[in-house]
């Protein structure tokens, strides 16, 4: 079976062109007409005669103003360019034989391959011997603009022959003539780049026309079985696209934003785009034409120029000349979109791989646009990265481009998602959806955030398909949520996917993987200052109380709570690798952010938590839940320290757990703490450090930490072991200073205790008293009814 390419190279006879054969360029053509069909007087100056003398010749060049060329928005006048004398249009009279213009225009429309054009004068232009016009494109000077028409008037000259290119074809038009029997004709597209040689002799003297497409156009006929072929084909090569990528066909000619539209297309893209186009609507394909750039980066060497030496030698010399030796990375974007109704659009970049892209004229360089030197770049040396432009249809599956427009126009797409989620007719389509634009989803979540929260929620409550809308939630970061979040997630529990569709994405959000906010957990190695673990909404209060009155379901809220000390769990085990130091550094704000979290969980009624009795009688109440994950951790929570836990706790300290309760064991922590006897007003020994290390220095140092002096220690060692035991001793949290004293060799590190040893000491006395009084009288308090549940296993 023939692929796209080979059916579209050559074109099926109906296509109106008169092309001595089918393959010939389609970019330049040219005819004549007799020398009687035009008549053009000059003003000021009379008819032109033919041929025209040299004299005359001179004469009007005389009367002419040098021409002037396009770059960019300026006209320059720069005769190493342009050097040639001109006549306006508005000068010029042209008398035509009836029907002589339309001949002629229908003429040139046919060789060019377009089914009409309307040409425009534009001027005269008169070159004497030695004038020329350099290479250049044609300004579209009209929006319908495609090509130029230039008229050969009979006047003596040799040289000045027309080139016009385009990617690597070439055509030579050539105007000379001593005797012209005719009048010759030559007609190009405005992309193409064309120079006009210098005249060598004589006088060239040419009028030239705007060629346009005029506002109506029939489009080609082909012949059924070939377009049926070229179907079959098209389907074949778009259901082949990895991930339902774009099938991408290079146009051979050149656009601008301006010129590139269906009706305007030149050449052979003309009658080949519209083939397409006709294939592609009858599968019921998308179409756009777009403009690709297209980035290359090269890896580049030297340029080294063979010379030779006075003795004769040759030897090769370095130029600073640089040219691309092996390609490194290429990339295609496609950023300017024209729908099938001609309506443009800028918004966004698509990449697209080149390597998949088709085309008939390769990418040259002609297409470049801009080019870049780098000097050395780590790993790839030297590089020259080139840009190039060109145009390009665009074939894609309604949902690869509605995939497709996520990345485009996000705002739009989701606009347009939503409308489908509104229709419960759609909900196959739209989960379809959703689950193609996954990628372009989570990264605008990941940058947005809950900000997109109600949004998708619209989506997901549509969709028909409950893991499809599980995984489009899951890319928000529940720690993120406001308050008003969790109305917007009671509506999942409230939709079709039911209560299961909340408590799925409860589990999902807090299962081991997929979960990005949570694998950048700020206790993950190295984050520094150690911070408690966000595992629920910051004002978790208030959320709570929403979600209450948003009528969570009660296995739902249970749930939420129970997977957030699922988290807890696994954070108290990778604090497990901290240093004391760290769980020093840690501690305060981790305590007061378990008593917030108690707070919270004491005040939510038992009647919106799930029944203990219903499912899971092991299920515990959340606060019993967090209460033993706290007592299963002693070295992140030192019992003498949760004072302001039990407090929080309220009642449950003192029946949960219902063996030895937490207010109990707290209370002898304290009591322990008091018993011992205070410190002597010598006795100088630390205390209680976690020591890292206890190698023969590290000992050294924990020998004398734990003697009652108060002396520094000296230690006299090399620089490595210094700083092995400062950190270690660092590390542990010890409390000591460090000094090195550079005198002798090895230097000496000198260690010094804490000053304040007993004020510490006696501050944290009156603490832990006055706290072990506040429980002493709590506990003797009468109970404040319980407002809770108090779990299965008192119940
Ligand atoms: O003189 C010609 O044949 C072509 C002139 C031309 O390229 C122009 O006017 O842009
Ligand atoms: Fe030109």
């Amino acid at each position: 079976m023939p692929t796209v390419l080979e059916i579209l190279a050559h074109a099926p006879a109906s296509v109106p062109v008169t092309h001595p054969a089918p393959e010939a360029a389609r970019f330049f053509a040219q005819g004549e007409l007799p020398l009687d069909a035009l008549v053009v007087e000059v003003d000021g100056f009379g008819p032109l005669a033919q041929p025209l003398p040299a004299e005359r010749a001179q004469a009007l060049q005389a009367l002419s103003a040098p021409a002037r060329f396009g770059r960019r928005e300026q006209t320059l006048l720069d005769t190493r360019v342009r050097h040639t004398g001109e006549i306006d249009a508005d000068r010029l009279a042209l008398q035509w034989p009836t029907g002589g213009f339309a001949r002629l225009q229908q003429e040139v429309a046919r060789a060019l391959g377009v089914e009409q054009l309307d040409a425009a004068l534009h001027n005269l232009l008169i070159y004497g011997a030695g004038q020329f016009f350099k290479p250049h494109q044609d300004t579209e000077r009209h929006p319908r603009m495609v090509a130029t028409l230039v008229l050969v008037w009979p006047s003596a000259h040799l040289g000045g022959d027309l080139r016009v290119t385009l990617g690597s074809d070439e055509g030579l038009l050539a105007s000379q003539h001593l005797q012209a029997p005719t009048l010759r004709w030559f007609a190009f597209y405005a992309d193409c780049r064309h120079e006009v040689l210098p005249v060598s002799e004589g006088w060239r003297v040419v009028l030239t026309f705007d060629l346009m497409v005029p506002a109506q156009t029939a489009s080609p006929r082909f012949p059924p079985a070939w377009l049926a072929d070229l179907q079959a084909a098209l389907q074949l090569e778009v259901d082949a696209q990895p991930e339902a990528r774009a099938w991408v066909l290079l146009l051979d000619h050149e656009y601008t934003e301006h010129g590139l539209r269906w009706p305007l297309l030149k050449g052979d893209d003309r009658w080949r785009v519209a083939a397409l186009r006709t294939a592609a609507q009858a599968l019921g394909l998308q179409q756009h034409l777009a403009l690709a750039e297209l980035h290359e980066t090269w890896n580049a060497q030297p340029v080294f120029r063979s010379r030779v030496s006075r003795s004769g030698r040759t030897y090769d010399e370095i130029t600073d000349e640089v040219s691309p030796q092996d390609l490194i990375d290429a990339e295609m974007t496609l950023d300017f979109w024209v729908d099938t109704q001609d309506r443009v659009s800028r918004k966004g970049h698509l990449t697209i791989d080149p390597q998949q892209v088709l085309s008939f004229v390769a990418t040259g360089e002609d297409h470049r646009t801009a080019e870049e030197y780098e000097g050395y770049m780590g790993n790839y040396g030297d590089t020259l990265d080139y840009w190039y432009r060109r145009a390009a249809l665009v074939i894609r599956s309604p949902l690869a481009e509605a995939r497709d427009a996520f990345t485009l126009d996000f705002d739009a797409a989701l606009a347009e998602a939503r409308r489908l989620a509104a229709d419960p007719a759609q909900a196959a389509a739209l989960t379809a959806r959703v689950k193609a634009a996954d990628r372009a989803l989570q990264d605008r979540i990941q940058q947005q955030g809950r900000a997109l929260l109600e949004a998708c929620m619209d989506l997901a409550v549509g969709m028909d398909d409950v893991e499809a809308a599980v995984a489009l939630l899951l890319h928000f970061d529940p720690t993120s949520f406001l308050p008003e979040d969790a109305a917007t997630l009671a509506r999942l529990a409230r939709s079709g996917h039911g209560s299961q569709g909340l408590l799925r994405l409860l589990q999902a959000w807090y299962a081991p993987d997929g979960r990005p906010w949570y694998r950048a957990g700020p206790w993950r190695a190295g984050a520094s200052p150690f911070t408690p673990p966000s595992l629920w909404p910051a004002d978790l209060a208030a959320f709570v109380t929403a979600a209450q009155a948003a009528a969570w379901p009660a296995e739902c809220l249970t749930a939420f709570f129970r997977v957030g000390l699922v988290l807890l769990a696994r954070f108290h085990r990778s604090a497990q690798d901290i240093t004391p130091a760290q769980r020093q550094a840690l501690q305060p704000a981790l305590i007061a952010q378990v008593a917030d979290w108690a707070r919270v969980l004491v005040a939510v009624p038992t009647q919106a938590l799930l029944p203990a009795s219903a499912t899971a009688p092991d299920v515990p109440h959340p606060l019993h839940g967090l209460i033993d994950a706290v007592l299963c951790c002693p070295l992140l929570y030192p019992l003498a320290d949760l004072v302001g836990v039990v407090q929080a706790c309220g009642p449950v300290a003192r029946t949960w757990p219902p063996t030895d309760s937490l207010a109990a064991q707290v209370q002898a922590a304290l009591r322990a703490e008091l018993d011992e006897p205070p410190r002597a007003a010598d006795d100088h020994r630390l205390r209680r450090v976690a020591w890292t290390c206890r190698c023969k220095d590290c000992a050294q140092v924990i020998a004398w930490a734990e003697e009652a002096s108060a002396q520094p220690l000296v230690l006299s060692m090399a620089e490595q072991w210094r700083v092995h035991v400062q950190q270690r001793c660092e590390a542990a949290g010890a409390g000591l200073s460090f000094q090195t004293v550079k005198q002798g060799l090895p230097y000496k590190l000198v260690l010094a205790k804490p000053r304040d040893l007993h004020l510490r000491e006696q501050l944290r006395r009156t603490q832990c008293s006055r706290d072990h009084a506040m429980l002493a009288r709590a506990a003797a308090s009468p109970w404040t009814p319980a407002t809770m549940r108090t779990g299965s296993s008192s119940a």
